[in-house]
């Protein structure tokens, strides 16, 4: 085996390569046929309940908790010299493979290409599944409700694509739950076809949230400029191919899916910029080891009516990851609070919390206990 250090030839350490791409490429596939054989098993499972009477109808075969685990496990044990993420973006193609034999999964996602929101749920369900472009949150969560998709992806936080609140309104009437969260570094470019010069740019454009992210650039750089907000970046990119003296501020998808050249890269003003999108799905996630719960809770606009509801996960010690308050459409003076906290709705001081909030409120809603972001 060549290691740094040896005084092997570059055609030695070629062969090494070659050998060991050989055994690699054996191992994926003895690890394909094992996903088989477990959604044979799967299969045989449900047909066995079917002919029993019980109600299931469906074949589930993919399992969100047992990725999360498979994923973490693989960062726990690297040894480099590849980072621990880099390797497990490796494995998360692979799984993404070895499910997709089955049937691709399809994810309904907030349109069009070339947003952040595919590129979320590509790091989410990796390359093999079939990612379908939805104009707004609303028909996201309708393709997943109907069955036309298995899952759906949708913006929650500092999104450049979403409201925040719009998402939190869909879950007040959805059924859908929480499956899985996924968190994304977000770097904008200044993107322009490649018979676009420096000088010929006219306009810039992109969404409201892009352009804001990256204001002070903007003023330093391109200070008499137009700058247009338009309906998502990925629209931006199309217009900066198809309309001259256009360009667009968006990020990598983006650049690829249309061709486009980078004048200027992470022209974010801040670092860090991160935005969490929401797995939405059919079927509750059994627990991980590393879940989050969310959960809506509805209660009477009184004094401490907020500290009531958050007084339990004091008493309990569960950190709170999130609190967002909406007005109740239904009562007026009357709120309802989104809440997320760490821990598994099966989890039994989980499971007392919720009971106690159950107590103190007008409305409570579980919408799922969900692996944390590995990735
Ligand atoms: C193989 C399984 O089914 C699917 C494929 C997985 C994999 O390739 O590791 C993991 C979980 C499931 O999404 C399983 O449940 O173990």
């Amino acid at each position: 085996m060549a290691e740094s250090g040896d005084n092997r030839s570059l055609e030695q350490v070629r062969a090494d390569i070659d050998a060991i791409d050989r055994e690699i490429q054996q191992l994926i596939s003895r690890r394909a046929r094992c996903a088989q054989r477990v959604a044979d098993i799967k299969l045989a499972e449900v047909q066995a309940a079917r002919e029993a009477g019980e109600a299931e109808t469906e074949v589930v075969y993919y399992r969100p908790e047992r990725e999360a685990q498979v994923l973490k496990r693989i960062i726990d044990r690297n040894e480099g010299p590849l980072e621990g993420e880099t390797v497990a973006h490796i494995f998360r193609e692979i799984m993404s493979s070895c499910l997709a034999l089955e049937k691709p999964l399809q994810v309904a996602f907030l349109g069009p290409e070339g947003t952040f929101t595919q590129a979320a749920a590509i790091k989410h369900f990796g390359h093999a599944a079939l990612c379908v472009p939805q104009g707004t949150i609303d028909s996201v969560f309708a393709q997943v409700e109907s069955g036309e998709c298995n899952y759906g992806v949708v913006p929650v936080e500092n999104s450049t694509e979403g409201m925040v609140s719009h998402t939190l309104d869909n879950f007040m009437d959805s059924g859908l739950k929480i499956s899985g969260e996924v968190e994304l570094a977000i770097a904008h470019h200044l993107l322009v076809a490649s018979h676009t010069g420096k000088d010929d740019i006219t306009r810039i454009c992109a969404h409201q949230q892009a352009l804001a992210q990256c204001r002070n650039w903007l003023d330093g750089h391109w200070p008499h400029v137009e700058r247009e907000a338009v309906s998502s970046n990925g629209e931006a990119a199309r217009m900066a191919l198809e309309i001259p003296g256009v360009a667009a501020i968006a990020g990598d998808m983006a650049a690829d899916l249309y061709g486009l050249e980078k004048l200027a890269e992470n022209i974010e003003d801040y670092a860090d910029n991160t935005t969490r999108f929401l797995v939405i799905g059919r079927e509750e996630v059994p627990p991980s080891g590393r879940d989050k719960t969310s959960i809506i809770v509805s209660s009477r606009n009184k004094p401490g009516a907020l500290f009531t509801l958050l007084d339990p996960f004091r008493k309990a010690g569960v950190s709170l990851t999130r609190i967002d308050t909406r007005p109740s459409r239904t009562e007026k003076w009357a709120y309802v609070f989104f809440i997320e906290f760490e821990g598994h709705l099966q989890d039994e001081n989980i499971a007392a919390i919720v009971a106690e909030l159950e107590e103190q409120s007008i409305l409570l809603k579980p919408l799922g206990s969900y692996p944390r972001a590995v990735l």
